[in-house]
């Protein structure tokens, strides 16, 4: 396992290009030893090609790229000592799972006991051992790809394991279990991971630390309660949560926010705002009460039954929020409601840049 550093790294697929065409922006990060990263984006943000430069399937325009400290930028994907899991499975059919498995070790010249102990401590840990002695040619896709991701994980000696959305040929109900096994593996063999996907469930499950990536660039890194109690960018707020945090256009003067007609408490002061930067305050869903004695009038559009949670749809100063109705309670009866703001959990942002505390 390795710490991965991304020093100053960017690329764009063709030459010349400006800086808008870039696929990567530049960027430097470094992502510690024995991490469960997820990199979380929408189609096209950039994922595949920064998992690319870092597996050596794609040369970067610009940067390099450190495992503990080595420059590893020119290396072959063959020379970096990593493992990959792609969204299809990748077996040998006419081979047993055993054989699967245990073929990275044997390529690595590990002798016949470790490699035996090594296959069946992974399988074990992936619920295949009763699968050891079939060929894999006749099992299931999802059979198949935890065969795949167990002969991903079964080195133990690699810099990193790297994932591309790993679970999208699995049943369903299956995902649910694997995200949660990929999560104890972790634990279990303490390796670097990095894995690409676009679902925020899988990442927020399986990562300890979430890179959200928007537009070729990395918006906001943290832990997931971090992500979603104080997203540094609207981006985050809106692709973390579901639905995402509210977010309306305002005015901030001192302690107070005013979106159309309405004044809005905030919890503190801000000052000055530089002049002409787009400011807005956002809020979650949950913490905008439905109350008959709230401040604000609102026209209730709709409400929302999720089966396990409800929300109401709402029109606030010709703004469409959400607002989460509170478990037990009977939906409010519109159209017209009255709601309130909890001003601790209003964020004011400035240009889609959360405004920091004082
Ligand atoms: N080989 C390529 N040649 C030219 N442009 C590319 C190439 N691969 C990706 N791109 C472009 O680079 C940008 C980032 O693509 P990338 O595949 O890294 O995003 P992604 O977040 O992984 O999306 P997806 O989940 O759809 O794979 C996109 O605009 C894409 O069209």
């Amino acid at each position: 396992m390795a710490q991965i550093e991304l020093v100053d790294l960017a690329h764009a697929y063709w030459t010349h290009a400006e800086p808008a065409d870039y696929a990567l922006k530049p960027m430097t990060t470094t992502w510690r030893q024995g991490g469960a990263y997820a990199l979380l984006g929408p189609s096209g943000c950039g994922k595949t090609t920064l998992l690319n430069i870092i597996s050596g399937l794609v040369t970067p325009s610009r940067g390099k790229v450190l495992f503990d400290g080595v420059d590893v930028t020119g290396l072959p994907t063959e020379r970096r000592n990593i493992a990959q899991v792609f969204q299809f499975p990748v077996v040998y059919d006419t081979m047993t799972v055993f054989d699967n498995l245990a073929f990275p070790l044997r390529n690595r010249g590990l002798d016949r006991r470790a490699v035996e102990a090594r296959v069946r401590e992974i399988a074990g840990l992936l619920d295949l051992t009763p699968d050891l002695s079939r060929r894999a040619r006749g099992l299931g896709a999802d059979a198949k790809q935890k065969i795949s991701l167990g002969r991903g994980l079964v080195r133990p000696d690699v810099a990193a394991v790297l994932f591309d959305e790993p679970l999208t040929v699995i049943d369903p109900a299956l995902k649910w279990e694997l995200r949660s096994k990929l999560k104890a593996l972790h634990r279990a063999l303490d390796v670097t991971m990095i894995y690409v996907t676009h679902d925020q469930t899988e990442a927020l499950t399986f990562a300890d630390t979430v890179v959200v990536m928007h537009d070729g660039g990395i918006v906001q890194s943290g832990r997931p309660d971090e992500l979603y109690d104080r997203p540094r960018h609207t981006f985050v707020g809106h692709f973390i949560g579901s639905p995402g945090m509210n977010f309306m256009p305002a005015q901030v003067m001192a302690a107070q926010a005013q979106v159309g007609e309405a004044m809005i408490p905030l919890a503190r002061s801000y000052p000055a705002l530089s002049a002409g930067a787009k400011l807005a305050i956002g809020i979650r869903p949950e913490h905008l009460r439905l109350s008959a004695h709230g401040e604000h009038r609102a026209r209730l559009e709709r409400v929302e039954d999720l089966g396990r949670v409800r929300y109401a749809r709402l029109n606030f100063e010709g703004h469409r929020l959400a607002a989460l109705v509170p478990e037990g309670e009977p939906p409010p009866s519109g159209p017209d409601i009255r709601i309130a703001f909890d001003p601790a959990r209003i964020h004011v942002y400035a240009d889609n840049l959360l405004v920091g505390e004082p």
